[in-house]
């Protein structure tokens, strides 16, 4: 085989993936990983005239055509800051690094400063879709400098996912700006799974479906406006046998995990003072489904609510439509997070085409999503999606039924997080008092941080009196 096009580490699920999808695009692939074994298996399982193993890094970094592409499908965190040492003697200036797997985008900041400074171009790129995704086409999110990302566009957009002949892949923007994007689609990937588990406690408990029925419901709504992969799979998921009898779902244990990719943003969206109550909700829901001991005390403890369920029969479509409208605010969430990170990190974000790209190959990837690419194109300075007509439309007609099955989920004892913080951010901007002149108010009496009013301009500080006893 003459030299080859890219060099991909890491064999596990993405790294085979992608580079099989490579292969399969006509580009020569060099394929390592650290634990040789894992090489020969994937090689030997998936022969392919484009790929070749190689079981040392120097041999594998000698096969590539210059300057060199190597993308690296790692673990996130430390072990890519060692690979990165161990690659660094071995490249040359104008060498090309891609980390694709789901790196924090400030230490892809730092490592694209570093390498910089070492003449080795460094991208940061989200990369989304699972196993299959990656595969037969995901969603690509590269960032990193704007001048050298011809050098990688040709692969990464061939691989990519495409809708309408439209590559899923656009290039995000400067130094971590592709990790942050991906960040925030995980986050919002978390809010839009927690109101879909919201919305089948309701069925399963409130409605009193069946596994099956439930798969038929979601099977239903996957052929209209909330058409989306991840209801799609869920309905797959409900459908879903058991050996041992029944569906698997009530096998698995009502308790999840995380990566980092949420709470990374929960945590960067309280730094830059933006609201993403919804990815958060989702973050926590999933922390206190683990603490399981504590859970089968409080279940032993706590009182469940009596209260007579009533059903009439709009409840189906009343629980879809809540949906669509909590959905809406989880993306509006996302966006605006988005839009603050652009000025922070002075990235200019084209939030229209993020949108496009999520259109397909991704975990996110929805019908909804070409309305939002819509209301960007329409007005790019947007405020908050949530300001778009056909979003706004949907909200006022979908938020008395929100406002509704909140209700019955409270006073059945159900915990929906991600509804009940939808509802309440679109309460917050609707409400015309939200409540903070008196909190204004107590941190001048306190702290005398001073206060605005509403008849006369300035800052003001009050003498406040004690007129009770405390
Ligand atoms: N799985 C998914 O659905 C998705 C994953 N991602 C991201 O893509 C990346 C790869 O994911 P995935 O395929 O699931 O693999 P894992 O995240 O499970 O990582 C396993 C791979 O990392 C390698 N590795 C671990 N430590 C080191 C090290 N110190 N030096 C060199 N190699 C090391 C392993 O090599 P070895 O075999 O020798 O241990 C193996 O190839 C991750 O960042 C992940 O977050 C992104 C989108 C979707
Ligand atoms: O990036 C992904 C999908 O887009 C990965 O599947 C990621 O692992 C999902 O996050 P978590 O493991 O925290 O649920």
């Amino acid at each position: 085989m003459s030299q080859m096009d890219i060099g991909v580490i890491g064999m596990a699920v993405m790294g085979s993936n992608l580079a099989l999808n490579m292969a399969d695009h006509g580009f020569k692939v060099a394929a390592y990983n650290r634990t040789a074994e894992i090489t020969k298996t994937v090689i030997e399982k998936n022969t392919h005239e484009n790929m070749r193993g190689f079981y040392n890094l120097p041999e594998f970094l000698g096969s590539l055509q210059r300057p060199r592409k190597v993308m690296l499908m790692i673990k996130a965190g430390k072990p890519v800051d060692l690979l990165i040492e161990e690659l660094l003697p071995q490249l040359n200036n104008g060498d090309i690094i891609i980390d694709g797997g789901n790196s924090f985008f400030q230490d892809t900041i730092r490592r694209f400063n570093y390498l910089k400074e070492k003449g080795i171009n460094y991208f940061g790129v989200g990369i989304s879709g699972g196993e299959k995704g990656a595969r037969f086409g995901p969603s690509i999110m590269p960032g990193g400098s704007k001048e050298i990302y011809p050098h990688i566009q040709s692969i990464l957009e061939a691989i990519s996912a495409h809708v309408d002949n439209e590559p899923c892949c656009t290039y995000i923007g400067e130094n971590g700006a592709g990790h942050y994007v991906k960040m925030v689609h995980n986050g919002i990937e978390y809010a839009d799974m927690q109101l879909i588990s919201e919305t089948y406690l309701l069925l399963r408990h409130v409605g009193g479906y069946d596994n099956k029925k439930i798969a038929e419901i979601f099977n239903d709504w996957n052929q209209g406006e909330l058409h989306s992969y991840l209801i799609g799979i869920t309905a797959d998921i409900f459908a879903e046998d058991d050996t041992a009898g029944g569906q698997i779902i009530d096998k698995i244990v009502d308790s999840a995990g995380q990566k980092g990719t949420g709470r990374w943003t929960s945590i960067e969206a309280l730094k830059q003072g933006i609201d993403i109550s919804m990815i958060t909700a989702a973050c926590n829901t999933r922390v206190l489904s683990n603490l399981r001991a504590e859970r089968k005390l409080a279940q032993q403890q706590i009182d469940t609510p009596v209260y007579k369920k009533e059903l009439d029969n709009d409840f189906i479509e009343a629980v879809r439509k809540s949906l669509y409208a909590a959905k809406i605010i989880a993306y509006a969430q996302g966006f605006s997070l988005y839009r603050s990170a652009g000025k922070e990190y002075n990235w200019q974000l084209d939030y229209g085409k993020i949108a496009a790209i999520f259109r397909a190959g991704c975990i996110i990837q929805a019908e909804f999503l070409s309305k939002i690419t819509k209301a960007y194109s329409q007005n790019k300075n947007l405020e908050n999606l949530m300001f778009d007509k056909f979003f706004m439309e949907n909200i006022n007609n979908n938020q008395s039924d929100l406002r509704k099955i909140i209700c019955t989920a409270v006073n059945t004892g159900l915990p929906v997080p991600a509804f009940s913080n939808a509802l309440q951010y679109i309460d917050a901007h609707r409400s015309p008092q939200i409540g903070a002149n008196l909190i204004q108010a107590q941190r001048d009496y306190f702290g005398a941080h001073t206060f605005e009013r509403v008849d006369k301009g300035g800052v003001f500080h009050h003498e406040w009196s004690e007129h009770y006893k405390k």
